[in-house]
């Protein structure tokens, strides 16, 4: 199983998500987004990705380029799962935003959510990460399927 971490960030939260998480699943390649390209992910079966909202709920330039390549490939190989640092105070609608438009966007191409958006404040990325490595574990537990 080859497994990858991509994150994104201005101010550190989703690299600091994006370590914790790797602590705890030393099997996985941990990488920033902006030295991946979308087409990579050919080579992968399982991807985390944290992302950062910024601009009122949208991405980044960075983030963009990246999410239209996304929108362009068919990922039925992929498993995955976003997990995101934002800010509350931008509101519920703008909140972690990038988590939701990533999510949504690797399940329309395909790919298999292995749980629920993760979704926490820049001062919680703890506890993402916590859910996130939980999400893992149980996903590990449950036997293979086609
Ligand atoms: C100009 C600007 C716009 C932002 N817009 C949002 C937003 O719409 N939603 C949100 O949850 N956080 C927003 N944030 C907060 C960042 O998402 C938050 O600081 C997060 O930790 C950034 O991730 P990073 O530390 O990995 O760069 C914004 C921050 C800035 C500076």
């Amino acid at each position: 199983m080859r497994e990858l971490i991509l994150y994104s960030t201005l101010f550190g939260h989703n690299l600091e998500l994006s370590q914790l998480i790797a602590g705890c699943c030393p099997q996985m390649t941990r990488q920033a987004l902006t030295e991946k390209s979308a087409a990579s992910l050919i080579n992968y079966d399982r991807l985390i990705i944290c992302p950062c909202t910024y601009g009122d709920g949208y991405l980044t330039p960075l983030e963009e380029q990246f999410f239209h390549q996304v929108q362009g490939m068919p990922l039925p190989h992929l498993s995955y799962l976003v997990a995101g640092a934002g800010d509350l105070d931008y509101g519920h609608a703008a909140f972690a935003r990038a988590v939701l438009i990533f999510d949504r966007t690797l399940h329309d191409q395909g790919a298999r959510r292995l749980g629920a958006p993760i979704r926490v404040d820049y001062e919680e990325t703890a506890s993402g990460a916590r859910q996130a490595v939980a999400q893992l574990k149980r996903v590990r537990k449950e036997p293979e399927h086609g």
